[in-house]
């Protein structure tokens, strides 16, 4: 709560900009009391956010300066806004539920809390400016200055270059449920003579905002659920999607690409955290119930990943970990028969 009313009052860009600052001058920049701020201060020096230098002054920290990347002020503003409605309702559901892990896509926390029947993508879309902000949360999510994105360390360039075959199909990169087609975008920009077309596809409400997007990734407004209409892709990409869904969407979800992709060729890249089988550190098991409360998800260990990969028929072609903290890239094929 300290850290979003901050953000709502640009503290942290007032901090960044001019270091020391005092409350005085804090108040005078943003019209708030030096009361509030002074509150507001207390709480957000013992949580690292901003530094205490003496009575009077106070400095930036290596975590206001990240509150002033707009993708994590998004993410802020979207767990926050979106997250605590339903974590105040979750003790009810699961006590109602007979303390089990929702199954479905309309069957947890979200449509309790909310009292509705419909996807958290759905509802969120006919709320003024929450898919707006996902989207500036999701598409700065990675590479931001504490972690190296996927096309820094992943080999792409390789599956969509000399790996990719135009008699099979003249697609090459389709972005699955890839919001504003950011993923497609960068690969062309970092390597742009890669061969092939490329896609996003995602709901038709997320299709109908893109405003700027590379010409060469076209969009198509698809439901995952139903069947891919891109068939023998060399690349199917789905980052930041199976970790929204419960085992059997996902299984849904594969199904349907594993019925467009072409055996020994296409691949899917599943982009996502990997969690270790022991000792899970909290960022990461918090992104797990993060998951659990808004999409009814689940974030998964390698075993897991590999679980839910064959049941959907598919086999693990390799389970590439990053450099550093990031999320990996598990790399899918489908068996011939
Ligand atoms: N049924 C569905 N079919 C297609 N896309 C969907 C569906 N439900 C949710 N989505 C999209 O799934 C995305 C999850 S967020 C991940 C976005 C992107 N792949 C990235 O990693 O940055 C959002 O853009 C949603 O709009």
């Amino acid at each position: 709560m300290y850290v979003r009313i901050a953000d709502d009052l640009n503290l942290f860009d007032l901090l960044v900009a001019k270091s020391p600052i005092t409350i005085d001058q804090l108040a005078g920049a943003t019209g708030a009391s030096t009361g509030l701020i002074a509150r507001l201060f207390r709480t957000l020096v013992g949580m690292g956010f901003v530094r205490q230098l003496d009575h009077e002054r106070f400095a930036s920290t290596a975590v206001s300066k990240q509150m002033t990347l707009p993708s994590v002020r998004a993410g802020v503003k979207f767990f926050y806004d979106q997250g605590l409605p339903i974590l105040s309702h979750a003790p009810a559901y699961f006590k109602d539920n007979g303390y089990r892990l929702p199954e479905g896509m309309i069957d947890g926390p979200f449509q309790f809390a909310h009292d509705t029947s419909e996807d958290c993508y759905t509802f969120w879309s006919k709320q003024a400016g929450v898919m707006e902000n996902f989207n500036i949360f999701m598409q700065g999510l990675f590479g931001t200055p504490m972690r190296l994105g996927w096309l820094d360390w992943f080999p792409i360039q390789d599956i969509c270059s000399a790996g990719f075959d135009k008699e099979k199909s003249e697609y090459c990169f389709v972005d699955v449920g890839g919001g504003k087609g950011h993923e497609g975008e960068a690969v062309l920009k970092k390597f742009p003579y890669v061969q092939g077309k490329f896609m996003v596809q995602d709901l038709p409400f997320v299709i109908k905002d893109i405003a700027h997007l590379d010409p060469r990734v076209e969009r198509l407004a698809h439901d995952f659920t139903t069947p891919q209409p891109v068939k023998g892709a060399r690349v199917y990409f789905l980052q930041n999607i199976l970790h929204n869904w419960a085992s059997p969407v996902c299984h849904t979800i594969l199904s349907n690409l594993r019925a467009a992709m072409i055996p020994g060729y296409s691949k899917i890249l599943i982009g996502n955290i990997i969690l270790s089988e022991e000792n899970v550190p909290l960022r990461r098991s918090g992104l797990d119930i993060a998951m659990l409360f808004l999409h009814s998800g689940a974030q998964r260990s390698e075993a897991e990943w590999r679980g839910l990969v064959v049941s959907a028929g598919l086999a693990v072609e390799k389970v590439w970990y990053p450099p550093g903290d990031g999320d990996g890239i598990v790399e899918v094929t489908r068996p011939s028969e």
